[in-house]
């Protein structure tokens, strides 16, 4: 992705400190989504980035690897399947619990989301510790589904996510601090 779109798009994000509690620098990403040009060159960079072309399903993360997993989901004709907090899911399901940076919490996915051998593509908006991205695809691969990668739009490098994510394919994210 040119350098000057993948600068629009940094400059884009907006910090804010102690949110949600103190000591967290928390990464806004709803100034970029409320704009067209650089929400669809986001996920065109995101899908990019992971050299794939076609995917079977796509898993988003509850709440914001919705809003990603769904548009790329459709950008590659794949079905998107949503992995969400505990007790969101209405049918049977499997959960994982994990921390993140700033809690624990458990997540869950539809027994049947995943069949197995299908082709995944993990989606979310952030890689910090890799606390929720892991249980998401722990959750994949006891279901059975072959994990391709893991696209982020950010990536908190400093926080050693990618090590704990890395252990289940490629790892690749669009704007790295
Ligand atoms: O790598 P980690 O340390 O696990 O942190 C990353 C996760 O933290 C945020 O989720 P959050 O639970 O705040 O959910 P939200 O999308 O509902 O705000 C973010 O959307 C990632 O899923
Ligand atoms: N610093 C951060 N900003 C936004 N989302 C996050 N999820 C985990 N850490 C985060």
């Amino acid at each position: 992705m040119a350098p000057d779109i993948l600068d629009s798009i940094r400059s884009t994000i907006r910090d804010v400190p102690d949110f949600p509690t103190p000591g967290i620098l928390f990464k806004d990403i709803t100034p970029v989504l409320a704009n067209p040009t650089l929400l669809a060159q986001a996920i065109d960079g995101m899908i990019e980035a992971t050299g794939l072309t076609e995917v079977d399903k796509v898993v988003g993360i509850d709440a914001r690897g919705f809003i990603f997993g769904a548009l790329i989901a459709e950008r590659l004709g794949a079905g998107f399947i949503p992995v969400r907090k505990k007790g969101k899911l209405p049918w049977k399901t499997r959960g994982v619990d994990y921390t993140l940076e700033y809690g624990t919490n458990s997540v869950e996915m539809h027994l049947d989301a995943i069949a197995p051998g299908e082709t995944v593509l993990l989606a979310d908006d952030l890689l910090a510790t890799g606390g929720t991205a892991g249980a998401a695809l722990d959750l994949i691969q006891q279901a059975g589904g072959q994990v391709v990668g893991s696209t982020f739009f950010i990536e908190l490098s400093f926080l050693g996510g990618r090590q704990r994510v890395s252990t289940s394919g490629p790892v690749h994210a669009l704007i790295t601090y």
